[in-house]
């Protein structure tokens, strides 16, 4: 059997605990703590503590908040030894199929269990009660002395709604004492409220539009599994602008009307989490959804998720760590972009918020929906075999039509030495331009240039802490490593030589693309956008907002710009650097780059007007490049499948990085070759390696890599459990095991 994440399917893998009853027989409850264990701890408790309760303990010496589990108990202390559970908090206990959320994570990723529960307790500031603070409220008739000022709060209050004292009278327009002299007559009295606004509820009632067909279908198709219960997988592919949003919105719709307690989490790539989305989301359900990501305040973070808590927050969308979020009642989980690379977190728990989100609805017995304008090899595969329902949407919507690509070979019709735009793009600009149209210049690269050398002596500045070039951002003046941040101001003598004036910069980043801009279209209204060249999300909405207004003609951007928006009047886009991504190709490059230049060409005429692309490229031959102008994505996505297939490569094979790294080389090296040496010879797993990693040091560690491939019919988490567990690495080295890996790094 091919299965592409076995523990969802294939209980015979690694399953966790099956809950049980906590067993308060003895007196004893275990606890597992948000620590880099995998054992719950035993407690002592007088009575019994259902499994998923929120404790407060002492570890070490340090109190910690714990959840009860029910298995996974490690040896059991001796009674005279054992502490008491200290407190139970004021929280529903995490649901049932949360607590096995975090095993079957635990187990799939080879992560203790505490580091997984860690994400789901990732708000400490929301385990305690909200703070609360003193509000007026009506509590007895009016005072027989009725000024014109008393008359005015009372109005105000007539509405029911609690106020803090300075807003009420602020709002009445009166001086704090008359708020003051009410409650002293007992009108008014002041009650402790929690200080956080009520979240605000979702409306479904409100009508979307009217679905098209092709909608319509795709939406009953998931309606009939909402209306039924339980557990599908859709895998809802559309083109870019066929109203894939609109489809899934009414499937939030539906959830929300047939429940009153229903949750819905929404998880979509953080740079996609934009001011339009939710302007889009708030248009249709009335208000904005509860919010989940690292852009959020202290304050918002924990209403969020103590909201999601609660059940108050009733739709929340989020990055791939609102997957982990305590809901008490999920009742459909929303992926969108489901083929984007951030969807895999690459630090702490390695696990891929795709996969989870799939395994968690598993668990919570909903519906779970991947959507995507090119989705992933892996989940195409799992929608041909059955187990996902595929749903497609092959058209625009109205009368928008997908635009013409067309490709400019740079070693024949390129731009002169020193320039980056090809003839051909610059004259599609120009007719933009004339039309009062927009134009989109898209590389991924950030800063000014990828590298800076000296003429004299040839010598290039590279990160003292990297195997990487420092990219000059000239914007800033300074050079600065993109991995670990490192920066300089950018010199103006060669650091080797000290020749003056020398240095030169070698290629093209967004700043340079800029710069050619304003030289050849000084009239036009550019604006570069870049991580970097905003100054945060509000500024982002700014830029977007006077994009939408038609206040800028050419846009220069990465990545950042490419995802999910909606430009009625951009028309012309210019890929850069179309090979850019294949370089250094790992096994996805190809399907990466071509997914990523479908979104960007995606932000082509999506209105009335028709858009058209232009591929810069060495490479025209080039299967993506073929694909993009035929539009065949079947084909192309066949014949990676086939590729992959006969590699044995995922979704046909499985993989694991084994990543050691650590301070000085000789320990690396030491330690690889321990791996190498102790490595199980099983047929059916091959292993690769130890070899220096591409990023050979990162932040001043040493990186030495090796892979690990095996058929489907292994369990790849067991043949590395059983290496790895025993060995015991060199001092201050580290082992990351990364399974089904996206970054070959
Ligand atoms: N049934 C409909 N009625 C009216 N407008 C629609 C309908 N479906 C889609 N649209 C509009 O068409 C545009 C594109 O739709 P939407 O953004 O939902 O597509 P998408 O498939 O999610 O796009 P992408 O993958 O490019 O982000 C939006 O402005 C949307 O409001
Ligand atoms: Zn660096």
């Amino acid at each position: 059997m091919v299965a592409t994440t076995p523990s969802l399917f294939a209980p015979e893998t690694e399953v966790g605990d099956a809950p049980a009853a906590a067993r308060p027989d003895d007196g004893r409850v275990g606890v597992l703590l948000p620590l880099p264990f995998d054992q719950a701890f035993d407690y002592a408790s007088d009575r019994p503590l259902a499994p998923g309760t929120l404790v407060r303990v002492t570890f070490g010496r340090q109190p910690r908040v714990g959840v009860v589990w029910a298995g996974r108990r490690g040896t059991p202390p001796p009674a005279a030894k054992l502490k008491p559970v200290d407190a139970v908090l004021d929280l529903p206990p995490l649901s049932d199929e949360l607590c096995r959320l975090v095993e079957r994570t635990a187990d799939y990723t080879l992560s203790p269990a505490g580091a997984v529960l860690r994400m789901v307790l990732s708000c400490p500031a929301g385990l305690s009660p909200p703070p609360t603070r003193a509000h007026v409220v009506r509590a007895g008739p009016a005072p027989d002395r009725l000024t014109d000022a008393r008359r005015r709060v009372l109005d105000r209050l007539a509405d029911g709604l609690p106020r803090v004292p300075a807003d009420l009278a602020r709002e009445a327009g009166v001086s704090d004492g008359v708020v003051r002299g009410l409650v002293d007559a007992g009108t008014l009295a002041l009650e402790d409220l929690d200080r956080d606004p009520p979240l605000a509820r979702p409306d479904p009632a409100t009508p979307g539009p009217a679905l098209n067909p092709e909608q319509h279908d795709a939406f009953q198709a998931i309606a009939r599994r909402q209306t039924a219960g339980g557990f599908e997988a859709f895998l809802l592919e559309g083109v870019t602008g066929s109203g894939k949003t609109e489809v899934y919105f009414e499937a939030i719709a539906r959830a929300l009307a047939d429940d009153a307690d229903a949750q819905v989490a929404v998880l979509l790539p953080e740079i996609a989490l934009t001011l339009q989305w939710l302007d889009r989301f708030a248009r249709r359900f009335g208000c904005a959804p509860v919010q989940w990501h690292s852009g959020l305040t202290a304050a918002a973070r924990r209403q969020a998720w103590r909201g999601v808590a609660e059940g108050r927050a009733r739709v929340v969308v989020g990055a791939r760590s609102a997957l982990f979020l305590p809901y008490r009642r999920l009742k459909l989980i929303v992926v969108d972009e489901e083929h984007d690379p951030s969807f895999k977190q690459e630090d702490g728990v390695l696990y891929h918020a795709r996969d989870m989100a799939v395994m968690r609805a598993s668990l919570a017995q909903t519906p779970v929906i991947l959507a995507s304008a090119t989705p992933s090899l892996e989940s195409r595969v799992n929608a041909r075999q059955g187990r996902y329902t595929h749903l497609r949407l092959t058209e625009r919507h109205g009368a928008a039509v997908l635009p013409a690509v067309e490709t400019v070979d740079m070693r024949t019709d390129g731009p002169k030495p020193g320039r980056w735009l090809a003839p051909a793009l610059v004259a599609a600009i120009d007719g933009a331009l004339d039309r009062g149209e927009q134009s989109l210049l898209f590389l991924n690269r950030r800063g000014y240039a990828p590298l800076t050398l000296c003429r004299q002596c040839g010598a290039r500045y590279e990160c003292p802490n990297c195997t990487a070039w420092l990219v000059e951002h000239r914007y800033r003046g300074r050079l600065e490593c993109h991995h670990c941040g490192h920066s300089m101001p950018t010199p103006d003598r060669c650091f080797e030589c000290g020749a003056e004036g020398e240095l030169v910069a070698c290629g093209p980043g967004v700043e340079r693309l800029g710069d050619e801009v304003a030289e050849r279209w000084p009239g036009a209204r550019a604006v570069v956008l870049a991580s970097d060249t905003l100054t945060g999300p509000d500024d982002a909405a700014r830029v977007v907002a006077r994009i939408e207004a038609s206040q800028v003609d050419i846009v220069v951007g990465t990545q950042l710009i490419t995802k999910g928006y909606h430009f009625p009047a951009l028309t012309v886009v210019g890929v850069v650097d179309a090979d850019l991504g294949l370089k250094g190709g790992d096994l996805r490059a190809a399907e990466r780059t071509y997914q990523q230049l479908v979104q960007v060409a995606g932000r082509a005429g999506r209105a009335d007007r028709e858009g058209a692309v232009y591929l810069q490229t060495y490479d025209p031959a080039h299967p993506v490049t073929r694909a993009l102008i035929t539009g065949d994505k079947d084909r192309f996505m066949d014949l990676e499948e086939e590729a992959r297939a006969r590699a044995g490569m995922p979704p046909f094979g499985r993989l694991a990085g084994l990543v050691v790294e650590g301070p000085d080389l000789a320990g690396v090296v030491e330690a690889g070759r321990l791996l190498a040496r102790t490595a199980p010879r099983v047929e059916g797993a091959a292993i690769y390696g130890p070899v220096p990693a591409p990023l050979a040091r990162l932040r001043g560690r040493h990186r030495h890599r090796l892979l690990v491939q095996t058929g489907r019919d292994l369990s790849i988490q067991r043949l590395l459990r059983a290496w790895i567990e025993p060995l015991k690495l060199p001092p201050k080295v580290r082992l990351k095991v990364d399974i089904d890996p996206i970054s070959f790094l």
